[in-house]
This record gives C-alpha cells, sequence and structure tokens, in this order.
C-alpha cells in the first residue's frame, strides 16, 4: 500500500502471564502504561477525495472503547487468551478491522523498550 497512517493511544493496565516458570517475573501480577499504535493503510487509488486514508479523529471511537474496556483494568479479566503483548496486538486487530476496513498493523508497547506487532500476512 502506498499510503500508511498511525496514531498513538496509551492505557495503564495490570497482568499476569499463564504458562511461564513460576519465578518468572510476569508470572506474578504487574502493570504496564501501556502504548498502541493502529496503523491504517490506502493505495493511491483507494485515498479520499480530501487527502485521507482516513480522518485521524474518527480514530477516537478506538479511545473511547480503550479508556471503557482497558484502562485500569486486569487484563486477563478482559481477553480469553493468555494478555501477551502479541495476543493483545492481534486481539484489537480483529476486533477492530471490521469497524476500521483500512487497518494494517496493532502495535503494542509493554515498555518503553519493547513493541509487539500484528499485521495479517499481505498487509
Ligand atoms: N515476546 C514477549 N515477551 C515478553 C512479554 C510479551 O508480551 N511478549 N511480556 C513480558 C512481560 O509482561 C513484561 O513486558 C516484561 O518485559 P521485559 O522487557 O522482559 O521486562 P523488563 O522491563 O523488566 O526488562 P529489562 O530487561 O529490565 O528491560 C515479558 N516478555
Ligand atoms: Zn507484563
Amino acid at each position: 500500500m502506498a499510503f500508511r497512517i498511525t496514531k498513538k493511544f496509551e492505557f495503564s493496565a495490570s497482568h499476569r502471564l499463564a504458562g511461564l516458570a513460576p519465578e518468572h517475573q510476569c508470572a506474578r501480577m504487574h502493570g504496564h502504561n501501556y502504548v498502541i499504535e493502529l496503523e491504517l493503510g490506502a493505495d493511491d487509488a483507494d485515498l479520499l477525495p480530501v487527502g485521507f486514508v482516513r480522518d485521524y479523529g474518527e480514530l477516537s471511537a478506538f479511545k473511547v472503547w480503550l479508556d471503557s474496556h482497558l484502562d485500569h483494568r486486569h487484563l486477563n479479566d478482559v481477553m480469553d487468551e493468555n494478555p501477551t503483548a502479541e495476543n493483545m496486538a492481534a486481539w484489537v486487530y480483529r476486533t477492530w478491522s471490521m469497524k476500521f476496513p483500512e487497518l494494517t498493523c496493532v502495535r503494542i508497547s509493554e515498555t518503553p523498550k519493547t513493541w509487539a506487532e500484528y499485521r495479517p500476512s499481505g498487509q
């Protein structure tokens, strides 16, 4: 795709990761100040006449959902899957790609040093 736009959002939440050795630090409940980025794309022919892939302002619906569903929540209570950054990125993609068909990638950061992304093949 020729055009890509991204918008960044933030939320805070706790989690614990199942399936790790008991002494692994992430097996204990702990929290992160998460950063999440949505990437949307369009080919030249699909750019809106105004010159947008999609108006950034329309992504405010995602912020509303984030604040009500994830912010200051315990992610193990919210998600059916283990709340790793990878699983979260894929879950958010599945949840929002219907609303935003231009969605190409979801990126999640748990710490300033780490990023996980979900980008279906071909996107
Ligand atoms: N591939 C993944 N690895 C880890 C995930 C994950 O979601 N995907 N999650 C965690 C923990 O939840 C947490 O993010 C800790 O990460 P880590 O970078 O290991 O923690 P630190 O900040 O303490 O690491 P430093 O080495 O001190 O910077 C773990 N792994
Ligand atoms: Zn963690």
